[in-house]
């Protein structure tokens, strides 16, 4: 039995935006995901505020297929993972039992507005306060004006947007984001991360855990986590991690080359 996380001691204070970083396999979706209540560790104690979104690396799993009422980010990774082949996933100390069910429908939500709605169908509310929530939640994202817009005609970085106003427009109180600028060009990427520092500014009570390997959205973050192996070897203040990180990165370089 390997385990994957070990000394994974970590508290975000409320209301900031914090970083996760460390190497491929170092164990940081592993952490979210756990986080998110998606995996349930052997031991250890985690408290997390609710309700808590997880939004996904690729918006095309939030926004077409993978959104649904009942519990829609946990069963968006479901769906994602029996996608992936991977239907019982027996990890060394983690296990995921995934329901005999198979959910083959897709979910097609023609504009930003139904699809920014969708989440709350269940929560009971007015037209109006359904109108309402849509509307502030895609002000804080800064896609007010796109609110007719067919969900496909955007751009990737939009699509983030979009699928962060979903997770706001439910109210939620933590937001676990895993590595959402990965396939946007520079200006997207610089989008989503103040579409996320606004929404916090606004709400004033969201917290945010940002999965990263660039070291260059760290200036955006209130703190940092780094793990290394499964471990988290640093958190705290982002200038000292980033710092630490470099540091890390020149010795390597430095190894290399000698
Ligand atoms: N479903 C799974 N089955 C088996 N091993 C897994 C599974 N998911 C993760 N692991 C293993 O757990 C470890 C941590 O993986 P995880 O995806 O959490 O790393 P990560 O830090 O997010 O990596 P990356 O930066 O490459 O996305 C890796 O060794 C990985 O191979």
């Amino acid at each position: 039995m390997v385990p994957i996380l070990k000394d994974c001691s970590i508290r975000i204070p409320s209301g900031q935006l914090w970083m996760l970083l460390g190497p491929n396999g170092c164990g940081k979706s592993t952490l979210l995901k756990i986080l998110a209540g998606l995996l349930t560790p052997t031991n250890g104690a985690l408290y997390v505020r609710r309700p808590k979104s997880y939004v996904f690396q690729n918006p095309d799993h939030q926004t077409n297929e993978l959104r649904f009422p009942a519990n829609g980010f946990c069963l968006g990774v479901l769906m994602m993972e029996m996608l992936c082949g991977s239907r019982f996933l027996k990890e060394t100390n983690l296990s995921l039992q995934i329901p005999e069910a198979s959910l083959t429908m897709q979910v097609v939500m023609p504009t930003v507005e139904a699809d920014v709605a969708f989440g709350l169908g269940r929560l009971n509310l007015t037209n109006s306060e359904v109108r309402s929530r849509v509307s502030k939640a895609l002000e804080a994202v800064g896609m007010s004006e796109y609110l007719q817009r067919p969900v496909q005609t955007l751009s990737g970085g939009q699509k983030q947007r979009v699928a962060i106003a979903g997770a706001l427009a439910e109210a939620c109180k933590v937001l676990l984001l895993d590595e959402l600028t990965t396939f946007l060009d520079e200006s997207d990427q610089i989008g989503v991360i103040k579409a996320v520092q606004n929404l916090l500014d606004i709400s004033g009570e969201v917290t945010a855990l940002w999965v990263t390997h660039r070291l260059e959205e760290l200036e955006y973050a209130d703190g940092a986590v780094y793990m290394e192996d499964g471990r988290v070897i640093m958190h705290g203040d982002a200038a000292s991690i980033n710092k630490f990180i470099k540091a890390k990165q020149s010795s390597y370089i430095d190894r290399i080359n000698s």
